[in-house]
């Protein structure tokens, strides 16, 4: 059996218990209305949560919680209360609950960062930095670590194993519905990747354009003691951007997800135009 199939089957048997833990959770809701479910997610698969923390979601919104990552992840509990239970979101679906990611894109130096550090402080979402996280793994001595850091001085993007089991390892960690993933997908590789391995579609790609004579102006006065801000880097990064990243952008944009922002502007302005779309989203959080 191929390592695609085991995944696949994985994939599905995770499902088959996320809905029968959904069933039973929104059975219970509606059998007790004067019980108060606490619903986790469930943490059995290691590979793949993603279906069970949507519907861990999807659960919550049923029922009155402190918060649906709280509880440690055994079977759902219904804890006797006196507050009843909300059924306002009953007829939400876990589809609709599920995780709400989206991805951030831009050339380097286009202000990504900058503008999900406004986004986390206003609206406190999860802000993973593919980037970040790479260049903390670099650290780590190991053989990946090393690769990680030569393909980060040669401006070129690191194969997506390594990527997304980062990423994967930190939405787990942050437990948050709502995660802006900044820096990926960078090629066709990453977008395919991740779609196959997690099943999550961005809700929108949010794209910093910028031209590339201000990125760079920008870049080579970022002071963070990074090894690929240099100038032979920087034009090997642009190299990188246009040919394997815009492809990306293109792809999304093609199915009406892509919301470009004009990022040659102050960053106060720039965040006028970005506050608005992530606000919107809010009102669909659980
Ligand atoms: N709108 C802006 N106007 C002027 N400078 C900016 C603006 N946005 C960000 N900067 C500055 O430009 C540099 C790069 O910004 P930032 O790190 O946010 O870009 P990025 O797109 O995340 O870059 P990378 O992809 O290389 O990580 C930083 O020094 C930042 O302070
Ligand atoms: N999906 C990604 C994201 C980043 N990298 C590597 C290659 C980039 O040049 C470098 C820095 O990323 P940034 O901080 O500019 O977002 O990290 C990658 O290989 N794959």
């Amino acid at each position: 059996m191929t390592v695609r199939t085991r995944l696949l089957q994985q994939v599905f048997r995770s499902l088959r218990q996320a809905t029968s833990r959904v069933e039973s959770v929104s059975k219970a809701a509606l059998e007790h209305p004067t019980v108060t479910l606490v619903a986790c997610a469930p943490q059995q698969s290691k590979r793949m949560p993603w279906s069970c923390l949507g519907y861990g979601f999807a659960a919550a919104s049923l029922v009155t919680v402190a918060s649906p990552l709280e509880a440690s992840c055994s079977p759902a509990v219904a804890a006797p209360q006196t507050a009843g239970v909300d059924l306002s979101n009953a007829g939400m679906t876990a589809g609709k609950a599920k995780l709400q990611v989206i991805f951030v894109l831009g050339g380097p130096g286009s202000g990504k960062g900058t503008q999900c550090a406004k986004l986390v402080q206003e609206f406190g979402l999860l802000h993973l930095s593919a980037g970040d996280l790479l260049r903390a793994h670099m650290k780590s001595g190991t053989p990946d670590g090393n690769m990680v850091a030569e393909m980060i001085k040669q401006g070129q993007i690191v194969p997506s194993r390594v990527t997304i089991s980062l990423l994967e390892e930190a939405m787990l960690k942050g437990g948050k519905q709502q995660v802006l993933i900044d820096g990926f997908p960078r090629n066709e590789e990453n977008r395919a990747a991740f779609e196959a391995q997690t099943g999550i579609e961005p809700e929108f790609v949010l794209f910093f354009n910028c031209p590339e004579a201000v990125m760079e102006k920008r870049l080579l006065g970022r002071q963070e003691g990074r090894t690929d801000d240099n100038i032979e880097t920087i034009r090997k990064r642009f190299k990188v951007f246009m040919e394997s990243s815009m492809p990306i952008i293109n792809f999304y944009d093609a199915k009406g997800r892509v919301r470009k922002i004009d990022a040659d502007r102050d960053p106060e302005d720039v965040y006028a135009d970005v506050r608005p779309l992530v606000e919107a989203l809010q009102s669909f959080a659980v």
